[in-house]
């Protein structure tokens, strides 16, 4: 048995108080108490925001934006802690005192929804990356995260999880509503939104729009390094084992995503319903 299971024999009860409603979205306990601060954090106009549900590829994500905005290589990512450089804004670590200090130009992730992001970041004051990824293996990832914490793992089936994923009731809140606000977002001169699919489908011209939005004059050699560089990001992961069973349940639940999307936004519920599909029927 993994130590986090031995140590943490949550029950469904115990998981649930640990979460705390904040206008209506079910938030992680390290939340409680800071979001006023939070909505009146000062950004900077050379920040970099990072901002995605979780298991949306943020980790992913940071190194290919730390790549074009710095001209790292992937070398010198794999020796530096680049989590330490890119902090999480709402966690308990650095913290907010110290994020503030951090020295320009700062690269910042949240998974707050965008309402809960610091006003300014509203008002255009700095650049904001979103990124979405398809809810079927999302859910699945987040499944296999929550099973895995230490101080507050999950112990429902798979299923379970899913029906919370569905009913929002998952730390962050709706991740529909997540990706739906950003969406409504998506044309304000500070919002790029990118989804994680694109990485893994054509992670040059997500470069090519990276390098665009954070003002980062290359010509074609360049680009072609830059996307070189992130192509070996990509390559270095991927979790392809993640539990297979899950999937054909996951199928079922979406039906109902579609019908909270509506027929306009993106196109990950019809996407993933076809993508099962075809698994269920090959
Ligand atoms: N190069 C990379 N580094 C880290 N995570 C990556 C990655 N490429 C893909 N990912 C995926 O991003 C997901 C984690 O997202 P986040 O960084 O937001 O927590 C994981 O999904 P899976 O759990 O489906 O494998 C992980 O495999
Ligand atoms: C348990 C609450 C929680 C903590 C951290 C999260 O984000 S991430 O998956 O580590 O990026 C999400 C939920």
């Amino acid at each position: 048995m993994a130590e986090s299971e031995a140590e943490t024999p949550s029950t469904p009860g115990e998981f649930e108080s640990k979460y705390f409603e904040f206008h209506g979205v079910r938030l992680p306990p390290f939340c409680r108490g800071k979001m006023e601060e939070i909505a009146n954090f000062p950004v900077r106009p050379s920040d970099v925001w990072i901002v995605t549900y979780p298991k949306s590829g943020t980790s992913l994500l940071q190194e290919v934006v730390y790549v074009v905005s710095q001209g790292a290589d992937p070398d010198e990512i794999g020796l530096m802690n680049i989590d330490e450089q890119l902090p999480v804004l709402e966690y308990p670590q650095p913290g907010l005192d110290i994020i503030k200090e951090l020295t320009s130009p700062r690269l910042i992730k949240s998974h707050l929804p965008y309402r809960f992001l610091p006003s300014d970041l509203h008002n255009g004051d700095s650049k904001v990356i979103y990124m979405a990824r398809n809810p079927k293996d999302l859910v699945v990832s987040y499944y296999q995260f929550h099973r895995s914490l230490r101080t507050m793992s999950y112990r429902g089936t798979f299923q379970e999880f899913c029906r919370r994923f569905m009913n929002d009731k998952l730390g962050y809140g709706s991740w529909f509503e997540h990706v739906q606000e950003f969406w409504e977002h998506r044309m304000d001169s500070n919002v790029l939104f990118l989804k994680y699919e694109d990485m893994h489908r054509d992670l040059v011209t997500m470069v090519e729009q990276l390098a665009r939005f954070l003002g980062v004059s290359c010509d074609k050699a360049q680009l072609e390094a830059l996307s070189e560089h992130c192509h070996q990001l990509v390559d270095q992961c991927c979790n392809a084992e993640a539990l297979p069973v899950g999937r054909v349940v996951i199928f079922a639940y979406l039906h109902g995503v579609e019908r909270q999307l509506g027929t306009e936004v993106l196109k990950y519920p019809s996407e993933a319903i076809s993508a099962e599909g075809e698994t269920l029927n090959g």
